[in-house]
């Protein structure tokens, strides 16, 4: 198992917004959180990556707890994330954006980002161009692209295909695939249950902030709750 989440509580002040959730991620595996909002699916990345404490509980990473190591220690570990709402440097130019994944290493850099172009051709297209002026869909690009740029075992995508034109998003979910065809584990976090649900082996469904079920991503989508719930009664 490559990463377990045993029993978490997490509070925003003293309002709990985790209340004893346990997920596992194998190596190799994608797996998807769904839930109605407000349901804890961005606290609980958060909280993975390092930027949420924990309450109580723990968090087990490639065979060690981690519950108490700071995010930094964390990407070093293998944990990227691409953050809700993209976090992109707007007056640093596409290249450099990508960069800032990996600036606290320090060997060759030059291989990852030919992949990440490879990946993206588009930010290839426009490497010299200012992130602030990048679309939506490319800045969601840039996001993900920078976190690939840690060399991640487990990559964390919030949200990615927020905000995005339907041809967009269908692009966003090949690549994710994609990147995981070629080694990276992906925990993803998906309002668009439906398109999460037919790319995840495995997905859990959170409700106030606990796992109310848990099944392989396909057999979620026949599941009739699921479908009532999530996936609009179609
Ligand atoms: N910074 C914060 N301060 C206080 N409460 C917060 C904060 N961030 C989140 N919460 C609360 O924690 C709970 C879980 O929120 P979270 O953002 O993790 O849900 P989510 O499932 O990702 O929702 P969405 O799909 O709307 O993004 C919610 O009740 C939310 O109001």
């Amino acid at each position: 198992m490559l990463l377990e989440v045993k029993d978490i509580h997490v509070h925003y002040g003293k309002i709990a917004a985790i209340k004893g959730l346990s997920l596992q991620v194998n190596e190799g595996e994608i797996v998807s959180l769904i839930g109605a909002n407000g349901a804890g699916k961005t606290t609980t990345l958060k909280t993975i990556s390092g930027l949420r404490p924990l309450s109580s509980g723990s968090i087990v990473f490639n065979g060690q707890d981690i519950s108490k190591t700071p995010g930094h220690k964390r990407v070093q570990l293998g944990i990227g994330q691409s953050p809700e709402g993209r976090g992109v440097f707007p007056g640093m130019t596409v290249q450099e954006n990508l960069l800032m994944g990996a600036y606290m290493r320090k060997d060759d850099l030059s291989a990852d980002l030919e992949e990440v172009y490879g990946l993206f051709p588009r930010l290839a297209e426009r490497k010299n161009q200012f992130g602030g002026t990048m679309s939506g869909g490319e800045q969601q690009m840039i996001a993900i692209g920078r976190a690939l740029m840690t060399k991640p075992k487990v990559l964390l995508l919030d949200e990615p295909s927020m905000g995005l034109a339907p041809m967009l998003i269908a692009q966003i979910f090949e690549i994710i695939k994609e990147i995981n065809k070629r080694g990276t584990t992906v925990l993803l976090v998906e309002q668009n249950a439906q398109q999460a649900l037919k790319l995840s082996d495995r997905a859990y469904v959170l409700e106030t902030g606990r796992v109310v079920k848990s099944a392989p991503g396909l057999d979620l989508l026949d599941d009739p709750q699921v479908r009532a719930a999530y996936l609009g009664g179609h």
